[in-house]
């Protein structure tokens, strides 16, 4: 008997960065990212192609700078360079078991990380190496989500899996409304015209116009990953 196969061979990964933080306060979460890079490593397993965009809400967000009178660009700076610090915490994290993961950032810091090069990232996802976009999409005013839908739409992945802390998209902020009812499925024009805010609206206008599917499903679920490549059914599919 044959074993199942994947439904995706490429896939964009846009992981929170606060779910990194685990029970902490704010940081990295050292048994967090470990059993993240764990599950990773299943779908690797199986074959998949896999790059990530990882968020940087754990250590810092330009919006919370710029409420608080800083330069709303300079603190988006800061933002995707906290973005740089968490692929770096999570390349090293899937290196050590055994993975070989590169990160490429949108913003020069050549003395740290190589520079994006869409080229490149192609012919290491390729060679099975995972590869992780740091720096967003390096512009102010955008956030990682959108770097995701980019990236995902740049290198042919067939969908955005956004890993979050809650599990799917709901028709209201799950953690404000405790009324707010589970989507299995929603188009990407009912939830711009919804507002949900489980992404940003540029995000989801991007993915529709390049018709890149999108999963969103919770983090904090064992084996959910595995099952979203695999097909099966978890989290909310927004689609065209
Ligand atoms: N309609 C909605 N359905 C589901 N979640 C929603 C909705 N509206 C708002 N949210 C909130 O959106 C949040 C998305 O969290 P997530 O950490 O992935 O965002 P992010 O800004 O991409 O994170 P980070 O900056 O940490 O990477 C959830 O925690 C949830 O509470
Ligand atoms: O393309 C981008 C991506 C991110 N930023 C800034 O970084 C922080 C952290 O990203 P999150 O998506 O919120 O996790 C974001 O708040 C922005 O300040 C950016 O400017 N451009």
């Amino acid at each position: 008997m044959t074993s199942p196969k994947p439904a995706y061979k490429r896939i964009l990964l846009k992981l929170s960065g606060e779910a990194l933080m685990g029970d902490d306060a704010f940081g990295i979460n050292r048994a967090t990212i470990v059993r993240i890079v764990d599950e990773v490593t299943e779908v690797i397993n199986l074959g998949v192609e896999v790059a990530i965009v990882i968020g940087g809400g754990n250590i810092f967000r330009g919006v919370a700078g710029g409420s608080v009178g800083m330069d709303r660009a300079t603190a988006d700076y800061m933002g995707m360079l906290a973005t740089v610090m968490n692929s770096l915490a999570l390349a090293d994290a899937m290196n050590k078991t055994g993975l070989t993961a590169r990160v490429m950032s949108a913003i020069a810091i050549d003395q740290v990380v190589e520079p994006y090069v869409r080229p490149k990232a192609l012919q290491y996802l390729e060679e099975g190496k995972v590869v992780v976009f740091a720096a967003g999409t390096g512009n102010p005013f955008f956030t990682t989500d959108t770097a995701a839908a980019l990236r995902g739409a740049e290198i042919g992945a067939e969908m955005v899996l956004k890993a979050t802390k809650v599990d799917g998209v709901y028709s209201a902020d799950p953690k404000k409304d405790p009324n707010a009812t589970r989507y299995t499925e929603i188009s990407f024009d009912d939830a711009i015209g919804q507002n949900l805010g489980i992404m940003d609206a540029t995000a989801f206008a991007l993915c529709r116009d390049q018709k890149l599917p999108i999963k969103v499903f919770s983090i904090f679920k064992n084996g959910a990953l595995k099952r979203v490549v695999m097909g099966e059914d978890e989290g909310t599919l927004v689609h065209a």
